[in-house]
């Protein structure tokens, strides 16, 4: 039987989620917290946040808290522990946002501890998947009978989706590749060069498998979807809202007047200290997200933040 579906949160990634599973003939809720935008938005049939992209007829957009068969919870990570309380109890969830929890360090599927959920994450443009051009992602969670009833309820014939029980080092890779990104798009808006940027995935990657092993994820995760897969996405895709923060710090604008200028959430500027702090207490060195976090901060200009990068200790890959 058809599940339904309830998308909570109307960004651009809840929007687009819910119009992919709307036309796959899912019946699909899409929430949004302000009545007058969901006011807008089933007027117009559009939402703002993906321009030209229509809401198919079948998509019902409401304020009201809905009632559902599994929750796509698409809001921002630094707004999940808040949106867990207004939710009905049982229902499984799928964690869809990707970053780390600022205060407490948590990757996504660690805030959830009463009851049943997944994350979904990989190389996933909104605005990509809400025209239905074909794109591949990772439902992951240890609980196998749950991970089979998800993956049949939400894959499409362009959404493909592959499983896997490692729902942490899932999570880690979505987060930590907004703070690459970040890094990447910086060496390009200071036109530091292609293979710059290839060594700076190379050694993103690296450092994130190091800290995915201590937080006891696979090495299989670290190259598959929600790993390699959405980090060479985000690092060379322009679109990319960490990528292009980075490339604007690059070309010498300012962390506020970038922020300032876009409405959209940029993961990586709250992730990026809170992985730092995380990989701190296991001991794991990530010397691209430690740059990252001292540009963020101001700590360091570009400059400053590259010679650092370049002149670590040598030692063998
Ligand atoms: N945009 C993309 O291509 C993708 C985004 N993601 C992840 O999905 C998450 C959301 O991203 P976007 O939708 O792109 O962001 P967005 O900035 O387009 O939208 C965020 C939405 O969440 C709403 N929101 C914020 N706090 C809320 C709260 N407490 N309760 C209810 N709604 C709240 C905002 O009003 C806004 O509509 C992020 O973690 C992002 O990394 C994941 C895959 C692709
Ligand atoms: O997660 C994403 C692609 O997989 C979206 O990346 P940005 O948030 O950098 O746009």
């Amino acid at each position: 039987m058809n599940k339904s579906i309830a998308v909570i949160g109307a960004g651009a990634w809840g929007t687009a989620l819910a119009i992919l599973l709307t036309k796959a003939g899912r019946p699909v809720t899409l929430w949004a917290r302000d009545a007058q935008k969901t006011a807008a938005m089933r007027q117009s049939r559009e939402n703002p946040r993906l321009p030209g992209v229509a809401l198919p007829p079948g998509l019902r957009v409401t304020a009201e808290m809905p009632v559902a068969d599994i929750f796509l919870l698409a809001v921002p990570m630094q707004s999940l522990r808040a949106i867990l309380l207004a939710l009905p109890p049982q229902a499984p969830l799928v964690l869809c946002c990707k970053g780390l929890e600022t205060g407490t360090n948590l990757l996504p599927p660690e805030i959830v501890t009463t009851r049943s959920c997944a994350i979904l994450t990989g190389p996933n443009f909104a605005h990509e998947i809400a025209v239905g051009l074909p794109a591949a992602a990772v439902l992951a969670t240890p609980d196998a009978a749950l991970r089979t009833k998800l993956i049949k309820a939400l894959h499409t014939p362009t959404f493909r989706l592959y499983g896997s029980p490692d729902h942490i080092g899932a999570a880690l890779g979505g987060a930590a590749k907004n703070v690459i990104a970040i890094a990447a798009g910086v060496v390009m808006g200071a036109g530091l060069g292609e293979n710059a940027r290839a060594a700076l995935i190379t050694r993103g990657l690296a450092e994130i498998a190091r800290l995915a092993a201590a937080l006891g994820g696979k090495a299989e995760t670290m190259s598959g979807l929600s790993g390699l897969g959405d980090l060479l996405l985000t690092c060379t895709g322009t679109s990319s809202r960490n990528y292009s923060l980075g490339f604007g710090l690059g070309q010498g604008q300012g962390l506020q007047e970038i922020l300032g200028s876009r409405s959209a959430v940029t993961e990586g500027v709250m992730t990026a200290p809170a992985l730092l702090a995380r990989a701190a207490t296991l001991k794991v060195d990530m010397p691209i997200t430690q740059a990252v976090t001292k540009l963020l901060s101001g700590e360091m200009n570009v400059r400053e933040t590259m010679a650092a990068l370049m002149s670590r200790a040598l030692k063998d890959e």
